[in-house]
């Protein structure tokens, strides 16, 4: 029997840092391209999968964010937020697992449409609104075990994530994205 984890339990936050205490070096070939290219992961995807992408949406429901999301966000502690995790499928395969934190603050006006999001890209609605503004990445190397994977996506050894903060009419939301095993550019 597994002890109830607290409410708010998150496991072990990964160290994100920005992308700039890196060394392109340090940054593995395979993803770097991908891990610094402002623009859209979606159509890139698209592009590089000749169209086969798809966005599997594996939970969307009220959470509390972690704290180092929050803090990206610049949440009063404990708000709550729609968190949207998804896998992006190239020719059917999870090349990416994403996790996206829209806080209740950000649904208001056009962006309400956001509590009701499907499996249609989040990145379309982005790139799409005039008013949206993109700030630095974060990156971190991420334990492919980390219990913030799904257990279908663990992998061995390392991976590579990117995060960074949104705004769309001024309201914060944070897009994280891990460049899984299969991802093969
Ligand atoms: C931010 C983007 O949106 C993508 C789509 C997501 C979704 O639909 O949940 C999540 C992460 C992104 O990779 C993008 O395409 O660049």
């Amino acid at each position: 029997m597994y002890a109830l984890q607290p409410l708010g339990y998150h496991p072990k936050e990964s160290n994100w840092q920005d992308y700039h205490h890196f060394t392109s070096s340090q940054l593995p070939g395979k993803v770097r391209p991908w891990l610094l290219d402002r623009g859209s992961l979606t159509q890139r995807l698209i592009k590089s999968s000749k169209g086969q992408f798809k966005v599997q949406v594996l939970s969307q429901q009220w959470q509390r964010p972690r704290l180092s999301e929050a803090t990206l966000l610049g949440l009063q502690h404990r708000e709550m937020a729609i968190i949207r995790e998804v896998a992006l499928l190239c020719a059917g395969q999870p090349w990416v697992f994403a996790r996206s934190v829209i806080p209740a603050s950000s649904l208001v006006g056009r962006l309400r449409r956001l509590r009701k999001f499907n499996d249609s890209s989040l990145g379309e609605m982005l790139f799409r609104d005039p008013s949206m503004r993109r700030y630095p990445f974060q990156i971190a190397a991420i334990d492919g075990q980390s219990p913030q994977l799904p257990a279908s996506m663990q992998a061995s050894g390392q991976l590579w994530g990117r995060r960074c903060r949104f705004e769309l009419a001024a309201r914060p939301i944070m897009v994280s994205e891990i460049f899984l095993p299969d991802f093969i550019p």
